[in-house]
């Protein structure tokens, strides 16, 4: 195959979205969230492992009803069970790629609209610095608040909104988790940091958000008629 890994952690419960199935089989304009994540990352380029971490009970439903959506070989997937946090998920797809994989891209399965040339730029950036992520710049004034009183005002200039994908040597990444298997951090280049590594950030993209609530799904349909 070649030195690249996928991994896209789908594990969640997606209780933030208050419905009843896993919210990346939510379908916008027809098609399961999920489709258009994975699709993103086909249409990049084709030549990666990807891992798509799952909870065991929809692999069947990964099988019957997105697999087929792909024009793809029987074994193009990689399911791998996830855990009981995102942290738990991510680390059980690290550790089942082929020892030929040397950087691995880690993309929430929650954000479908993710761009070929933001996929490029993370993992160029990894190649470069060993780590990157990307994120946005804030929009809003970001204030410390305690007992509803403000307390202090971040500097603007310094904050950004983290995103994914987030890339990184595969052996960078697998020894952060390992060393770090108990904490519980909201994202993978955290665990990076708390090594004492750098991590690049590259600019993100604002249309790059994640579905985590009911009102996500109309913007996100938006953005895709959009594209078509
Ligand atoms: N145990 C978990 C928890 C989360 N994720 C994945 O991590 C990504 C980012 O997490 P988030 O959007 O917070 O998803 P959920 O944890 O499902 O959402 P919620 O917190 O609302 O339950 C999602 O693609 C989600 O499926 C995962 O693979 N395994
Ligand atoms: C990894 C992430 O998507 C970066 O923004 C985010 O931290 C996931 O966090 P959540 O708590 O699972 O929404």
């Amino acid at each position: 195959m070649s030195e690249i890994g996928v991994l896209i952690p789908a594990a969640g419960r997606g209780s933030r979205m208050e419905k009843n199935i896993n919210k990346q089989f939510l379908n916008l304009l027809g098609k399961p969230i999920l489709y258009y994540t994975i699709k993103s990352f086909l249409d990049w380029r084709n030549d990666f492992e990807i891992n798509i971490v799952l909870s065991p009970s929809e692999f069947k439903y990964f099988e019957d009803k997105l697999k087929p959506l792909f024009s793809c070989s029987e074994n193009r997937f990689n399911l791998i069970a996830g855990g009981n946090s995102r942290q738990e998920s991510v680390y059980n797809g690290l550790k089942n790629f082929s020892e030929e994989v040397k950087y691995v891209i880690i993309h929430d399965g929650a954000r479908p609209l993710v761009s070929n040339d933001l996929i490029e730029s993370c993992y160029q950036a990894a190649r470069e610095h060993d780590a990157a992520s990307c994120g946005v710049r804030v929009k809003d004034t970001i204030k410390i608040v305690k007992d509803s009183f403000s307390k202090e005002t971040l500097d603007r200039d310094s904050l950004r909104a983290i995103q994914t994908p987030q890339a990184f040597k595969l052996d960078l990444i697998k020894r952060a988790h390992q060393v770090y298997k108990k904490d519980k951090a909201l994202d993978d280049a955290s665990l990076v940091e708390k090594l004492g590594e750098r991590v690049y950030i590259v600019s993100g993209d604002y249309n790059n958000f994640k579905i985590t609530t009911p009102e996500d799904l109309k913007p996100a349909e938006m953005i895709l008629k959009e594209r078509i």
